[in-house]
C-alpha cells in the first residue's frame, strides 16, 4: 500500500517583516519516515517547523497535514512537538512531573474533561517509556536539563501522536543520554510506527536511526534517503552551506566533510 504523506509543503515561501527566510520549499514527509532536518544556524529550520505546526502562515504556497490544509487541520492531538527551549525551567517552577505530562492530554481530552483513571495510566506509561516514572511526584524545576527533556518528550507522547516533531531535542544533554534518547526515538519509529521529524546537529549519532535527510539553507537543497545523502560529495555540501558541514561517517575513512 502506498504510504500517505503526513506533511506536504507545496512551493512554500516565508518572510518575517524584513527578512526573507524560506524560498519555494516543496517537500513531502511520508508515514513511517524518520527524517533529520539539517542546516546551518539561521537557515530557517525552526521557521519551517513552525509553518508545519501552523504557528506561522506561509507568505505563499501551501502546507498540508494528513492531506488537509494546515490552517483547517483539526486533529492537533495527532502531532507531538518538543521545542528547542523546553528544558529550561527554573527550579521554582510550581508544577510536578505528573502535571507537566498530564498537560499534554489537553489536546486529546479537552481542557474541561474530568480527570479519568485512564489519564493517570497514560501519564505513567508515557513516563515509563522515557525511563522517568520514578520522578512522577518531583517538581519539574528540580530536575536536570536532560531529565526535563525526557519529561517533555513524555508530555508529547502521552497523547499518542502519529507524528512527532522535535527541534534540536538533545541540546544540553550528555553523550550517553543522547544515545539513549535516539534509541528511544528509533523504538518509537520502528515499533510504534511513529513518524518522526527532527532538527539536529548530531548527524553522526543519529545516522544509524534515521531513514531520510533533508538539507535546508533557505531552500531545500536535498531531500532523500540517508544512503543517498551519504553519497553526496563534500564539494556539493559546501556549495549549499557555504562552509564545511560535518557529514555522517559511513564507516569509511575520509568521509567526513
Ligand atoms: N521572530 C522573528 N522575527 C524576525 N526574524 C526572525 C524571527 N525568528 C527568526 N528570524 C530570522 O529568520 C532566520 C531563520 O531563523 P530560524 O530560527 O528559523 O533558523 P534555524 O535554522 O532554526 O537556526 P538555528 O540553527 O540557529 O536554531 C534567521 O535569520 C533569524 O534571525
Amino acid at each position: 500500500m502506498a504510504k500517505q504523506p503526513l506533511i506536504e509543503l507545496q512551493d512554500v515561501s516565508f518572510q518575517y517583516e524584513y527578512t526573507n527566510v524560506l524560498n519555494n520549499i516543496s517537500l513531502e514527509i511520508n508515514e513511517g519516515d524518520f527524517l533529520a532536518l539539517l542546516g546551518p544556524n539561521g537557515s530557517g529550520k525552526s521557521t519551517m517547523l513552525k509553518l508545519i505546526l501552523g504557528l506561522l502562515k506561509p507568505s505563499s504556497g501551501q502546507v498540508k497535514l494528513f492531506g488537509q490544509d494546515a490552517s483547517k487541520f483539526n486533529h492537533r492531538e495527532w502531532i507531538g512537538y518538543v521545542s528547542q527551549k523546553s528544558n529550561s525551567f527554573n527550579s521554582g517552577f510550581p508544577a510536578t512531573v505528573r502535571e507537566v505530562v498530564a498537560s499534554g492530554l489537553v489536546k486529546k481530552l479537552g481542557l474541561f474533561k474530568r480527570k479519568s483513571k485512564n489519564e493517570e495510566k497514560l501519564v505513567v506509561e508515557a513516563l515509563q517509556s522515557v525511563g522517568m516514572e520514578d520522578f512522577i511526584n518531583r517538581n519539574i524545576g528540580e530536575l536536570s536539563g536532560g531529565q526535563q527533556q525526557r519529561v517533555f518528550i513524555a508530555r508529547a507522547l502521552v497523547a499518542e501522536p502519529k507524528l512527532l516533531i522535535l527541534d534540536e531535542p538533545t541540546v544540553g544533554i550528555d553523550y550517553e543520554n543522547v544515545q539513549s534518547f535516539y534509541n528511544l526515538m528509533a523504538h518509537l519509529n520502528k515499533r510504534h510506527d511513529m513518524t518522526l521529524m527532527l532538527v539536529t546537529h548530531d548527524v553522526d549519532i543519529v545516522s544509524s536511526k534515521i531513514s531520510h535527510v533533508a538539507c535546508l539553507n533557505k531552500t531545500i537543497h536535498f531531500h532523500g534517503f540517508k544512503d543517498e545523502y551519504m553519497n553526496l560529495s563534500k564539494d556539493q555540501l559546501n556549495e549549499w552551506y557555504g562552509y564545511s558541514v560535518r557529514k555522517i561517517h559511513n564507516h569509511k575513512e575520509g568521509e567526513q566533510c
